[in-house]
Parts: structure tokens; sequence; C-alpha cells
């Protein structure tokens, strides 16, 4: 049985103060870890106040970017190496938004999903179609395609420890939440993908979250899918009631 992974990401939101207040308002009330994982997606100036505080608790701290360099001249940028120092353990990659404006590949998802395995870090591989591409029927090959791209040159004991996250970008931040059966539609695909690319095992242990639109009305509809092993949820998780309330759900599948 695979545990349930809920994800907030906070995006470009929270200034430290208001990261330490959500923090301090969850890190008591969060289900224990091993029924559900909790993770919180920060900027990366809050994290190291939020690891500090995360400490002992269940709650997980993620970065929501990174490169894949371990230092050098990369003006702007933040590594492995320097969230590993500071004892996050989760990096989300490959987000739609980091593709869609900061020219994330495949490639540089690739390159950087094989940094954090070097650092101990568990990336959070984001993928998901336009809907473009969903009304051409391009959903399914072009998702396939980014997952053995993230995927490529990995062992199996790593895919197993991945965590994929399918966000249909017509469904990020717009109300519109893929339906709970187109949802699983798709996440049983990657799950094949991950078989046939990789093995039955892995596919079996490789977590696979939704994105888009989810909140305490609609997750647990998702959760109870087949192939839907959790959430990565923006908007509704910023605040700690609501972000209580989708942990919780994840505890209940
Ligand atoms: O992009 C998302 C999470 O990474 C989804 O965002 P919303 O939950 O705000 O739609």
């Amino acid at each position: 049985m695979r545990k349930k992974i809920i994800a907030g990401n906070w995006k470009m939101n929270k200034v430290v103060s208001e990261a330490k207040q959500f923090l301090s308002d969850v890190k008591e009330n969060v289900p224990s870890s091993d029924q559900v994982e909790s993770v919180v997606c920060a900027p990366f100036v809050s994290l190291p106040a939020l690891v500090e505080q995360a400490k002992g608790t269940d709650v997980k701290i993620a970065a929501q970017n990174m490169h894949f360099e371990e230092n050098g001249a990369f003006t702007g940028e933040v590594s492995p190496v320097m969230l590993q120092d500071l004892g996050v353990e989760y990096v989300v990659l490959g987000h739609s938004e980091r593709r869609e404006m900061f020219n994330e590949t495949d490639e540089s998802v690739n390159k950087k999903v094989h940094a954090a395995f070097s650092h101990e870090l568990t990336p959070i591989v984001c993928v998901g179609e336009t809907l473009e591409q969903r009304e051409a029927n391009e959903t399914k090959p072009h998702v396939e395609k980014q997952v053995k791209a993230a995927l490529e040159g990995l062992s199996e004991e790593q895919v197993k420890q991945v965590v994929l996250a399918y966000e249909p970008i017509w469904a990020i931040g717009t109300g519109k939440t893929a339906t709970s059966e187109q949802a699983n539609e798709v996440c049983t695909h990657i799950r094949d993908v991950v078989q046939s690319a990789v093995s039955e095992t892995a596919a079996d242990a490789i977590r696979i979250q939704y994105g888009g639109s989810v909140k305490p009305a609609n997750v647990d509809e998702l959760l109870a899918q087949s192939d839907i092993d959790g959430a990565l949820v923006g908007g509704a998780s910023l605040e700690a009631d609501s972000f209580l309330k989708l942990v919780e759900a994840g505890k209940n599948e």
C-alpha cells in the first residue's frame, strides 16, 4: 500500500514571518508521518526557518526548484548541496510554471532529478498538458514523454522513490479541477509508462500525485481513485486550516 503524500506548494507567497506562523499552526496538528506524508514547499528564503521549526515534527520541508550543478558561476541560483546542507528533504522539479516561464526543459528536469538523488533529496517531478494538448488528444503521449525524460538513467531503486505530480496546466489556479476520473485515467497511464519503461515493482511503488485546484471539498474523491497517491496543492495550501484538512484526507484514504 502506497503511503499518500500531500504537498502544499506555496509558490511565490508568504514572507518569512508568515511562513513561521503557518508552521507553528500546523506542526502539532498534522497526522503522524506513518499515516501520511505532509510536505510544505516554500520559497528559498523561508527554508532555513522552516527546517528548524519542523525538526522533530511530522512536517517535511521542500524547495520549489534548484539548479543541477553543485556550485559555480550561476548567479541567482540555489544548488542541491545548499538544500541538503539546510536539511531540506524534498524538491519540486519541472513545475509547469517553471517550464513555461523559466525555460525549464525535460533535459534540465532530468539533470535536476539526478542531482536530487546525489544529495539525498526526494524529487517531486511535475508533468501535465496544456488545454490545447488535451483538446488535440495529446495528453497521454505528452505526459508519457515528460515522465520518460524525467526518469531517464535512474536505477529502479531511485524510480521507486520518485514522486510524480500530474498537474494538467488548464486546471492550475483556474478553479477547474480535472474530474477524478480524468485525473485517474492519466495517473494510470503514467503508472503503465513506468511499468514498461522501468519495471512492475517500480510502477507499484512510485507515488503519483494529482495537482490542479485541489481543495478540501474535492480532495477525498481524488484520493479515492486507484492511481492517485496524493495531491500537490497551490492556493488551498496557503491557509493552515485548509492544509490540515487536506493532510487529514490523505490519512483517511
Ligand atoms: O500548481 C499547483 C500546485 O503545484 C496547483 O495550484 P492550485 O492548487 O492553486 O490550482
